[in-house]
């Protein structure tokens, strides 16, 4: 990238009449300006302002051949290289910017800037064919605001528009023809010229006069760097003639010539409020960032891109072979996809290890991430569901009322559901709404219950005294506490039934998410009846067809859940029962030792003592 600064000449027109106002120095290109505001004709004053202005170069009475070789040679030659230039001509009506521009196009020499830049990059065309220039031109003109293409056919719409992108302006369905010889693309902006919209100026009566803004286009493709590496640079060369602007005052115009001449100088607005020579200062301070405009040839690249991968892949067979790792499949098929995502699933539902998901290569670790993904995004809706019966705080035992009819409706142990899914359905009778013995919610304590059966099964015990009943309690209390059968027996009941209580919180919250999940399996059903009533494969949509995948998805998920969980509150209840068993027969034991040890005691003594240190409270 380069930094460019805008260069700017100044081309005097000859005349006879030369304003003594202007002072002329070539050699230091400068303007002095004697601005006698008065000068026009007002009443004289005994001052007068001097402006100096600094110009690239000053051309007076110069060829075109040399105006050429002074301002334009050396924008082609960087348009040959990739730059994008732009050469305008403006100033006042008839100060002879389509003279510089185009010039007398009948004899070469008098030919201005246009055809000299077409004759260069033909020329450079023509002398290297290896480089293989493409050239390209267009023409257009903005007349009364309007842009034309004046290379377009004529029947066809000319007027286009424009298109604004990243700091650049296109010129939307702009007509731009590919020429081969420097005698087409000539003859393409003499037929341009011959479209614009020209005017008999009375400032300007020599000539017609430009009543608008041209600009004709050269974009030159050549190739660059060595031809192994088929890199094209593409810039484009415009060249601008400005419509002339110039003060209307005292000079009468045709209502036409008004219009034109109010759009001119307002889209020229600035060159009007500063003026030429104050406009070429501020221009000569304005810097460009200047760019070689490459292209890459599509065919190459991809021929290039195609050679690499070629290349990484049989690395990659080179590196898997020598450590060992054989049929390394890295393009994964569907069937390959069914695999992953049934071992994924075996090893979220816990049926199997991490292990058994193959981990080889990068697009199987990718889509093993997409499969959890997926099992998380069935799980969160899952749990917003959840936390939505929350909210509105469903009872467990209401909860079983409203969904039991529709798991009734399912038959059998093992049954296969529409979707080809084990529903493993508990007949109704085996269902864990609740386990015998064990409401659904534990708000009995079981320790009380198993006291009091005690105590009633001690009063039936066989009496040979008969302590009072109080006495009666403390000895047994005594007994399990200060002998050593006693306190033996005592601690392995508080141990065993610490773990029935175990067992049975587990059975409770067992049955509790049971319940839940029964009533998510009726929703799901509930949402995939609907689906099929609206027989979305008959008229797929994306959405509704996802929908249903992902809802049949979860409903194996709640089932495989349900499944799971009440298998394990089977195993639970069977394993209460065999404590409950333990517990009954730990009691009876205990009691019997007591009664053994009572009748060995001094009933005396036992009915005399007073337990000294015992609570009566069991
Ligand atoms: N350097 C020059 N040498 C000889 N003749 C010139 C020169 N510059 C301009 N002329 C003549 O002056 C007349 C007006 O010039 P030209 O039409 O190029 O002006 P213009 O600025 O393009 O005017 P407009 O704004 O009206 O289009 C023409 O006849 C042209 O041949």
């Amino acid at each position: 990238m380069g930094r460019f600064r805008i260069k700017v000449y100044l081309r005097l027109r000859p005349s006879d009449k030369p304003s003594p106002f202007i002072h002329i120095q070539p050699t230091s290109s400068t303007v002095q300006i004697d601005d006698d505001k008065h000068a026009g004709g007002g009443p004289p004053k005994n001052y007068t302002e001097r402006r100096l202005f600094r110009f690239d170069g000053i051309i007076q009475s110069s060829s075109q051949e040399a105006v050429f070789d002074e301002c334009a040679k050396g924008v082609v030659e960087d348009v040959l290289t990739g730059y994008h230039g732009t050469i305008f001509a403006y100033g006042q009506v008839g100060s002879g910017k389509t003279f510089t521009m185009t010039g007398e196009t009948k004899t070469f020499i008098y030919c201005g800037l246009i055809p000299r830049c077409i004759h260069r990059i033909f020329e450079e065309k023509e002398s290297k064919p290896a480089a293989e220039i493409k050239v390209h031109v267009s023409y257009l003109e903005i007349h009364n605001e309007v842009i034309y293409d004046l290379l377009a056919k004529r029947e066809a719409a000319s007027q286009i528009t424009t298109l604004e992108e990243d700091g650049t302006v296109e010129f939307r369905g702009l007509t731009r023809v590919l020429c081969t010889t420097e005698e087409q693309a000539l003859k393409l902006f003499f037929e341009g010229e011959r479209h614009k919209a020209v005017a008999v100026h009375p400032l300007n009566q020599v000539q017609v006069s430009s009543r608008s803004h041209c600009m004709f286009t050269l974009y030159v493709e050549r190739h660059a760097g060595m031809a192994s590496i088929p890199e094209k640079t593409a810039a484009k060369l415009n060249l601008v003639d400005l419509a002339g602007f110039g003060q209307s005052k005292g000079i009468e115009f045709s209502e036409q010539s008004k219009k034109e001449i109010v759009n001119i100088n307002k889209s020229l607005i600035f060159l009007e409020q500063i003026s030429s020579f104050r406009f070429a200062q501020f221009v000569q301070e304005l810097n460009t960032n200047a760019i070689i405009n490459k292209l890459l040839d599509p065919t190459y690249t991809r021929r290039k891109y195609e050679r690499q991968i070629s290349d990484l892949k049989q690395e990659l067979a080179l590196k898997d072979a020598l450590n060992g790792r054989t049929d390394i499949a890295y393009d994964l098929t569907d069937e390959m996809k069914s695999e992953l995502r049934a071992r994924v699933n075996d090893f979220l539902l816990q049926d199997a290890e991490v292990e058994t998901i193959p981990v080889d290569n990068l697009k199987q670790v990718r889509e093993i991430f997409k499969l959890f993904r997926e099992a998380q995004m069935t799980m969160l809706a899952k749990l917003e569901v959840l936390q939505k019966e929350l909210r509105v705080t469903v009872d467990v035992p209401m909860m079983k009322e409203s969904i039991t009819p529709t798991l009734e409706e399912e038959v059998g142990v093992g049954e296969l559901d529409n979707q080809g899914f084990h529903v493993g359905v508990a007949p109704v009778n085996a269902r864990p709404d609740s386990i015998d013995g064990i409401p659904s919610k534990m708000n009995v304590n079981i320790d009380d219950v198993l006291a009091s059966t005690l105590f009633d099964q001690q009063m039936e015990a066989p009496k040979k005294v008969a302590p009072n009943r109080e006495k009666k309690n403390k000895a047994f209390i005594y007994f399990k506490h200060h002998t050593s059968e006693g306190n033996e027996y005592e601690n392995f009941l508080k141990e065993t039934r610490f773990v029935l209580r175990l067992k049975r919180k587990l059975a409770q919250e067992l049955c509790n998410h049971i319940n839940e999940v029964k009533f998510d399996i009726a929703n799901l059903n509930k949402d995939l009846k609907e689906f099929e009533n609206s027989h979305i494969f008959e008229n797929p949509d994306v959405t509704n067809v996802d929908k249903k995948v992902s809802t049949t998805t979860r409903l194996q998920v709640m089932k495989a859940e349900y499944r799971r969980d009440f298998n394990a509150l089977n195993k639970v209840k069977h394993e209460i029962l065999a404590i409950q068993q333990k517990v009954k027969s730990c009691k009876q034991n205990i009691l019997e030792f007591f009664y053994k040890w009572l009748d060995e005691s001094d009933m005396e003594d036992v009915a005399s003592s007073n337990f000294e240190g015992v609570s009566a409270n069991i």
